[in-house]
C-alpha cells in the first residue's frame, strides 16, 4: 500500500495527517521539534490542541528513517527553500506535494517552481484550496485542488490523498493554483483592514472583487488558466479567507485596521507574499494597486487612510 509522510507538524500538517491516517493508509507525521511529546500525549498541544491523533498515525522526528514515496511538505512558504536545500538527498525521487501558500521572497517563485529548482528529479505538486486546519481535524467536509504538471501524476496524487472529508479535484495548472492560494492571503489582509477600520461590508466586497481581478491579471500574465482562478484554490479560498475570523491573514488585517498588533509567532503568509508579489509586479509592469497598498501598509510606508485615498482617487476606467 502507498505510504504517505507529512513533513511539518504545524496546524495544517497535523490536520492533513489526521485525516489521511483515518483512511487506513500508513501515514507518518514528521515534526522538527516536539515529536516525542506528541507521541506520548497523542495530541499536538502547540498547534492543534484538543484533537486526538489517531492511534494508527506514526510520529517521527527522524526524517532519514521515512521510506514513504509521497511526501507532503507542510512547512511555511518562507521556510520551504531552506528545508529543501537541507534535505535534497532525502527528497530526490519522491512525490513532493507542497501544502504551503505563498511566494518565496528570496526567489519570487511559488512552491512548485521553487521545489523544481532545488530538487529537479522528483514529482512536484501543490495542494491548495479553502480549508482551515481546525475544520479538517474536526472531520468537517472540505474540497481542495491537487495540481501537478503531468495529468497522470495529478490524478494519481488526487486519488491517493483524497479522504473521507477532503475531496480533491485534479489540475495541471500549478501556476494558477499556487498564485490563487498565495494572493488570497494578501487580499484577506485588505478585507480585514477594511472591517477593522470600520469601512464596512461594501468596502470589503469591493476589495475582494477588485483584488480577485488583480490575482487573475497577474496569474494570466504568468501563464495560468483563468478558469483555475475561478475554482477552489482561487475564488473559493479568497471567499473563505476574506470572510472568516478563523483566518490569520484576515485577523491580522482586522487588528491593523483597528490600530492593534498581532502576536509575532503566528504564521501569516500574506505578509511576505505581499512584498514578493509587489516586487514581482513592479518588475513585470503589471498594475496591482491593492497588493501594492497592502505591501506599503505592512512596511509602514502608508496608513490605512492614505491607502484608501490612493485607491479611491485612481483614474476612473471601465470594469
Ligand atoms: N492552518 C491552516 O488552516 C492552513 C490551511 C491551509 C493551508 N495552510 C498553509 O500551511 C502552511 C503551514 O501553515 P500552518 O498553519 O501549519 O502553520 P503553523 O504555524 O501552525 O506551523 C508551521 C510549522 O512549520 C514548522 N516549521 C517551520 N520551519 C520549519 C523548517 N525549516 N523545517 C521544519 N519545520 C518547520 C514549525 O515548527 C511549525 O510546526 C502555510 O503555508 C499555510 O498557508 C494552513
Ligand atoms: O489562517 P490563514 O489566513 O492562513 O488561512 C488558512 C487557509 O489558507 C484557508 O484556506
Amino acid at each position: 500500500m502507498n505510504s504517505i509522510a507529512v513533513l511539518g507538524a504545524g496546524a495544517f500538517g497535523t490536520a492533513l495527517a489526521i485525516s489521511l491516517a483515518k483512511t487506513g493508509k500508513p501515514v507518518t507525521l514528521w515534526a522538527r521539534t516536539g515529536g516525542a511529546q506528541m507521541q506520548a500525549e497523542r495530541e499536538n498541544t502547540r498547534r492543534l490542541a484538543g484533537v486526538r491523533l489517531p492511534d494508527t498515525l506514526m510520529i517521527s522526528d527522524g526524517l532519514e528513517t521515512i521510506s514513504a514515496q509521497t511526501w507532503l511538505l507542510a512547512v511555511p512558504m518562507q521556510q520551504l527553500g531552506q528545508f529543501c536545500h537541507q534535505n535534497v538527498d532525502l527528497l530526490r525521487g519522491r512525490d513532493l506535494v507542497a501544502c504551503c501558500k505563498g511566494i518565496d521572497l528570496a526567489t519570487q517563485l511559488g512552491p512548485v517552481a521553487l521545489m523544481r529548482r532545488i530538487i529537479p528529479d522528483a514529482t512536484h505538486a501543490v495542494l491548495s484550496g479553502p480549508s482551515f486546519a481546525v475544520d479538517i481535524a474536526a472531520n468537517l467536509p472540505t474540497a481542495l485542488t491537487l495540481a501537478s504538471p503531468e495529468p497522470k501524476d495529478a490524478q494519481r496524487l488526487r486519488d491517493l490523498l483524497s479522504t473521507q472529508n477532503i475531496r480533491l479535484y485534479s489540475s495541471v495548472d500549478c501556476t494558477g493554483v499556487e498564485l490563487g492560494g498565495a494572493l488570497k492571503n494578501v487580499i484577506a489582509i485588505a478585507a480585514g483592514l477594511a472591517i477593522g477600520a470600520g469601512l464596512g461590508d461594501s468596502a470589503r466586497a469591493a476589495l475582494m472583487t477588485r483584488g480577485f481581478a488583480e490575482v487573475t491579471r497577474l496569474a494570466q500574465h504568468l501563464g495560468a488558466d483563468p478558469a483555475t482562478l475561478a475554482g477552489l484554490s482561487g475564488f473559493g479560498d479568497l471567499v473563505l479567507t476574506c470572510t472568516s475570523q478563523k483566518s490569520r491573514n484576515f485577523t491580522l488585517g482586522l487588528a491593523l485596521g483597528a490600530g492593534e498588533k498581532m502576536p509575532d509567532h503566528i504564521t501569516v503568509e500574506g505578509v511576505a507574499t505581499a512584498k514578493a508579489v509587489s516586487n514581482m509586479a513592479q518588475s513585470a509592469q503589471i498594475d496591482l494597486p491593492i497588493v501594492h497598498m497592502i505591501a506599503a501598509i505592512l512596511d509602514r510606508k502608508a496608513t490605512v487612510a492614505q491607502a484608501m485615498d490612493a485607491l479611491l482617487s485612481r483614474p476612473l476606467k471601465p470594469e
